[in-house]
């Protein structure tokens, strides 16, 4: 198996934001940073995550807390939190190891993000299981305009987006563009870099829904927008069918996108990516939680498999619309992604929890909920 500029035992730790500083007291003025901060959130009417989990004791407990790796604080974790009291989360990992050090408070949220998933769960080894079980939901082009379904990777030894040096975003774009660069058939496509996109083709791409935006407040406070645009891209396929974003909020985000309902097709065709670049990429994989990424809400399956839909007779009865969401463990999102606004009707609906259930049953809880969304708005409300 061919592994690309394989890394040599101990080399990442020089390339990384805080390498072999592990362990090391938090410094004062990053203390006072995280008291002042905590004290504004707890005054404040934030409905995060972050702020129903973290109790007085339970920061007065961790706030001192680094991690071994790279010094990680909890104010690494939840600056995005403390600077945006609208976050409905509020916490990100800068490394594989703040899971541990931080899990007072990761744990419950994870718990109440994914639904009940408790500290002594384990999430199930990776199955994508049969994509030919997902039929076309909507053959006659009624209400789903687009479909895609996403999982996101990062690479084994590395920390996360907000955790890099320069030198190490540099090296994994390399090693991710290589593999990307051996993809064949359907595959084979080319890599854009973000820093050689001109303007105008970044805003069609994004507005093409192919291309991620520039990092809004939320990302842009956990850090990850350091040294933007470098070592960012994205790759395609052919087709346009299939890409892949490097260096965005996790290492990788493998996606697979067209028009139409055929989510069985979709699910397929990211599969076979994800399994193409295993072969040349070790991904990181924690025993309890299964895939890690950089943000908790995309742990385990790392699955969010969406739909763009229109469904005009459930937006006009928001009750019965929330009430099939909540049942079907469905999130809602704007027509341009997480915190965007619903343009023309167009909804991005996708499945809410990702850890603990495998990769099939992550798609099957979004296939059964559209299904259940689309058979109230045809039957219903006629
Ligand atoms: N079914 C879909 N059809 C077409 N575009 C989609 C679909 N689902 C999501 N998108 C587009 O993908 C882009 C990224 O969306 P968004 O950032 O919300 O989700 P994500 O990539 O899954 O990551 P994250 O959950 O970390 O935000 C946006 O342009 C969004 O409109």
């Amino acid at each position: 198996m061919l592994r690309l500029q394989a890394l040599r035992p101990g080399t990442f730790l020089f390339l990384c934001r805080q390498a072999s500083k592990g362990g090391k007291p938090i410094d004062s003025d990053t203390l006072l940073r995280l008291e002042d901060g905590y004290k504004e959130l707890v005054a404040s009417d934030s409905k995060s995550l972050l702020k129903k989990h973290l109790k007085k004791d339970l920061f007065e407990k961790l706030k001192k807390k680094t991690t071994a790796s790279f010094n990680s604080s909890l104010l690494d974790c939840i600056q995005t939190g403390l600077s945006n009291h609208d976050s409905a989360v509020g916490i990100v990992a800068p490394e594989p190891e703040a899971y541990k050090t931080f899990a007072e408070i990761f744990d419950p949220i994870i718990e109440d993000f994914h639904k009940g998933f408790k500290k002594t769960d384990k999430h199930p080894e990776c199955c994508f299981g049969k994509c030919n079980d997902f039929a076309n939901l909507d053959p006659d082009n009624k209400y789903i305009l687009s479909t895609r379904v996403r999982c996101g990777r990062s690479v084994k030894n590395f920390p996360f987006i907000s955790c890099l040096s320069e030198n190490a975003f540099a090296k994994l774009e390399a090693m991710i563009s290589g593999a990307l660069n051996t993809m064949s058939g359907s595959y084979k496509g080319s890599y854009l870099p973000l820093s050689g996109i001109e303007k105008s083709v970044q805003q069609k791409l994004i507005d093409e829904h192919f291309l991620f935006r520039d990092c809004d407040r939320f990302l842009k406070t956990s850090g990850a927008k350091r040294f933007w645009p470098a070592a960012r891209g994205i790759y395609f396929n052919e087709a346009r069918n299939f890409v892949v974003w490097v260096n965005e909020e996790d290492h990788l985000r493998i996606i697979s996108m067209e028009k139409g309902g055929d989510i069985g097709k979709v699910y397929e065709r990211m599969i076979g990516g994800v399994e193409a670049l295993e072969k040349h990429l070790d991904f990181s994989r924690d025993e309890r939680l299964g895939y890690l990424t950089f943000c908790p809400t995309n742990l385990g399956s790392t699955i969010r498999a969406s739909v763009h839909i229109k469904l005009p007779n459930l937006s006009d009865n928001p009750k019965e619309f929330w009430k099939l969401m909540d049942k079907y463990n469905l999130q809602r999102r704007g027509t341009r992604g997480e915190h965007t606004k619903v343009e023309d009707g167009v909804y991005d609906i996708s499945n809410k929890r990702r850890v603990g259930l495998t990769e099939y049953e992550a798609v099957k809880e979004m296939y059964d909920g559209i299904r259940a969304l689309i058979d109230a708005e045809n039957k219903i409300f006629k």
